[in-house]
């Protein structure tokens, strides 16, 4: 069994947590958070006496083998940084830290101090996933795709009374893009690979983030175009059309269904059983690299692309954040 810490309280590390239980290959046995208290409460829902409100002291133990990373994008590239230095195996939430630069020093640093340092970008392991390729590997040349994630924030009301909540604030490098934006972005690169060129645009709120937007990514002979929102709700699937069909995505953050329409024939329902908490394939993946070793893993260079096209996309757009100056 993996020991492993949480470190960040909110409702992605419940799913985490459950997701780890659900694996059976990872048990939690320690909790931080910036108030004891805090630990506690989520600390007793899994029966785990160990709560730190202090980050050194808990990177400093030594039966914690791991940590999963799930606090405001801007902490954690220090955060993941000092539990790599402690020789602990990192779980970080999307996206892996707040630009190219920080990302490209936490990779290296990993492999320097031979752990696994991962990026939690659940579609990224899901069955559907691998499912998507194998199906359009059938479908015929494809020519256009759009993939889209656009949901209303629960605190945009917040944003608007002007309360300053982090999910709109440039001060925890975040917004649109980066926090949602990111799953359509890294689904793109599965599905398509490297773009040869792209470009950004959106919306900016006036605390400097984007609240919406879009990136129309090149490839030699199609495009495709992703659509990103804190802001609205959009009801529709993603689309991949190609030659002889199209298929459609649920939940691009979920690989949830996929729906193939040929033409002439009757719609199909293609997608594997998936677990209703996804979270659990990337803890299997997490707990496979840790026991293979492997931690130089491929997904290191599919978070740096995406990491690459976030800041570049950003630098588009004119979002810039503190952590930039660092
Ligand atoms: N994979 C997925 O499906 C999802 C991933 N995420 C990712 O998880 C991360 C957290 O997102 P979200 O929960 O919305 O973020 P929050 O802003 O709600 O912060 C998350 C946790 O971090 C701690 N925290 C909050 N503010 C601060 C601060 N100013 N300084 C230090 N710690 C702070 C809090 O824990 P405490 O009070 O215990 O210290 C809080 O519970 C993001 O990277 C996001 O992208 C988010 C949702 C879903
Ligand atoms: O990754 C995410 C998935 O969904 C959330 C909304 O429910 C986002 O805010 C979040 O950061």
């Amino acid at each position: 069994m993996i020991r492993f810490a949480v470190v960040g309280t909110n409702w992605i590390s419940h799913a985490f947590c459950e997701a780890a239980q659900e694996s059976g290959r990872l048990e939690l046995v320690a909790v931080y958070s910036r108030t004891l208290e805090t630990a506690q409460t989520f600390a007793d829902e899994y029966g785990v006496s160990r709560v730190y409100d202090d980050l050194d002291e808990i990177a400093g133990q030594p039966d914690i083998d791991a940590v999963y990373i799930a606090s405001p994008n801007s902490l954690h590239a220090p955060q993941a940084s000092l539990f790599i230095r402690q020789g602990k195996h990192v779980i970080v939430e999307k996206p892996m830290a707040s630009n190219l630069a920080e990302t490209e020093a936490l990779i290296a640093l990993a492999k320097e101090h031979g752990v696994v340092l991962l990026e939690a970008m659940k579609s990224r392991y899901t069955p559907n996933l691998v499912r998507a390729k194998e199906v359009l590997a059938t479908l015929g040349p494809l020519h256009r795709a759009s993939l889209s994630y656009c949901q209303y924030s629960s605190r945009y009301q917040r944003y608007l009374d002007g309360k300053n909540p982090n999910t709109f604030n440039p001060e925890f490098s975040n917004g649109s893009l980066m926090d949602i934006g990111v799953y359509p972005l890294s689904a793109a690169l599965e599905l398509f690979g490297i773009p040869k060129s792209f470009t950004a645009s959106g919306q900016l709120l006036d605390s400097g983030v984007d609240a919406h937007g879009s990136l129309t990514l090149k490839y030699d002979t199609f495009e495709v175009l992703l659509s990103h929102s804190k802001v609205s709700d959009s009801y529709l699937p993603s689309e991949i059309q190609c030659e002889n069909g199209s298929l459609m995505i649920e939940s691009i953050s979920r690989f949830k269904q996929l729906t193939v329409h040929e033409r002439g024939l009757p719609e199909r329902n293609v997608s594997l059983h998936q677990s209703d908490n996804e979270m659990v394939y990337e803890a299997h993946h997490f707990a496979d690299l840790i026991e293979q070793g492997n931690y130089d893993h491929e997904g290191l260079e599919k978070t740096r692309e995406v990491s690459r096209i976030l800041t570049e996309a950003r630098a588009q757009l004119g979002i810039t954040y503190p952590a930039d100056a660092l």
